[in-house]
C-alpha cells in the first residue's frame, strides 16, 4: 500500500503551519519564527515547488511534512490521515516514510560510505517490503529494476558511492526513495549541489519518473530556473510565510508580488524566460 489515492482529493494538506525555535538557553537571543501560517496543498500527480531565499522557512516546512520537525501550530493530514504529530514509534516512522520519502540537497553526505549501491536500494526494498519479502534473487531484480529506472545499469550495483559522480549519487538517492514506493517525494534542493548539465539530466528523470509511476514531488528551490522546468505550481515563501502562490508558468511570466519579481529579476542569463514544460518535453 502506498498514499496513492485517486481523484482531486489532496495527497498533502498542510494547515496553518507554525514553527518557532526558542531561542538557545542561557542567551538573550529571541526565538526564531521559521513559519509562520503557512497553508497549501500537494495533490495527486503534481509537482508543487516551494521557492524562497536561504532562510524564508522552504526546509523546515518539509521537514515538518515528514515529521522531523514538530509543528509548533498547525496541521499536516497525508492521504487524509493527520499526520500532525511525530511518529511514535518505529512502525509508524516506516509507514510514513511509505507515504512520503525525502531526497536531500547533498548527494555526498546522504549515503552511507561504507554500503554498495544494490546494498542501498535492497535495504529500502526490504524495509517497506511488509513481510512480503521475495527470494534474495527476486528482491536483486526489483534492485536492478529501480537502478534501471534512474539510468543506473547493473555494472553500478556493487559500487561504492565513492565512486560514483554527483549526478549519479543523486540517481541512487532517487531510486532509494522509489524503493520504498512512495505517494510523495520531498526533494529539498535536490540538484542544488549538481553542474547545471547534469542539474538538467535529474530534472528530466524526475520527469519521466512522475509520467511512468504516477509519484508527486514537493519540490524546494531557490532556483526559479529549476522550478520553471519541473513544477506545475509554486507557493513563494519569505521570512516564514506565504506571499504568492500559482501556476508556475502564469507567476513566472508575469509575477504580480514584488518578491516574486524580485526572485524573478535574479535568475541568471540574459534572455532567459519562462518557458511551458510541454516545450520542454518535446
Ligand atoms: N534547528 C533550528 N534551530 C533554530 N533556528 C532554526 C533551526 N532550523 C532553522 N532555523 C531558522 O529558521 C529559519 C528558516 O530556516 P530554513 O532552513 O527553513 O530556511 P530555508 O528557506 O530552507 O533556507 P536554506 O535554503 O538556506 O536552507 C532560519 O532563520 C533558520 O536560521
Amino acid at each position: 500500500m502506498n498514499a496513492r489515492i485517486t481523484g482531486g482529493e489532496p495527497l498533502i494538506s498542510a494547515t496553518e503551519l507554525r514553527k518557532v525555535f526558542p531561542a538557545p538557553r542561557g542567551t538573550k537571543g529571541e526565538d526564531v519564527v521559521a513559519v509562520d501560517g503557512v497553508s497549501f496543498e500537494l495533490l495527486p500527480d503534481e509537482c508543487l515547488a516551494i521557492v524562497g531565499e536561504s532562510g524564508s522557512g522552504k526546509t523546515t516546512v518539509a521537514r515538518m511534512i515528514v515529521g522531523l520537525e514538530r509543528l509548533t501550530s498547525g496541521a499536516v493530514t497525508v492521504a487524509g490521515e493527520d499526520r500532525s504529530a511525530p511518529p511514535t514509534h518505529l512502525r509508524d516512522r516506516r509507514r510514513r516514510a511509505r507515504e512520503v520519502q525525502y531526497v536531500f540537497q547533498d548527494p555526498y553526505s546522504s549515503l552511507n560510505g561504507r554500503q554498495r549501491v544494490g546494498e542501498v536500494i535492497l535495504s529500502n526494498l526490504r524495509l517497506h517490503a511488509e513481510g512480503r519479502v521475495g527470494s534474495a534473487r527476486e528482491l536483486r531484480r526489483q534492485a536492478q529494476e529501480i537502478l534501471d529506472a534512474v539510468g543506473l545499469p547493473e555494472r553500478f550495483f556493487d559500487r561504492f558511492p565513492r565512486e560514483l559522480s554527483g549526478g549519479q549519487r543523486q540517481r541512487v538517492a532517487i531510486a532509494r526513495a522509489l524503493a520504498a514506493d512512495p505517494g510523495v517525494i520531498v526533494l529539498d534542493e535536490a540538484v542544488a549541489a549538481l553542474d547545471v548539465s547534469i542539474q538538467a539530466q535529474i530534472l528530466n528523470l524526475l520527469a519521466d519518473i512522475k509520467a511512468e509511476r504516477r509519484v508527486s514531488y514537493l519540490f524546494i528551490s531557490h532556483d526559479l530556473a529549476v522550478v520553471n522546468q519541473i513544477s506545475d505550481r509554486m507557493i513563494v515563501m519569505e521570512n516564514g510565510r506565504v506571499v504568492d502562490a500559482g501556476v508556475t508558468s502564469e507567476l513566472l511570466a508575469q509575477p504580480t508580488h514584488p518578491y516574486t519579481r524580485t526572485l524573478r529579476a535574479a535568475v541568471p542569463g540574459p534572455g532567459w524566460r519562462p518557458v511551458r514544460r510541454e516545450k520542454l518535453a518535446s
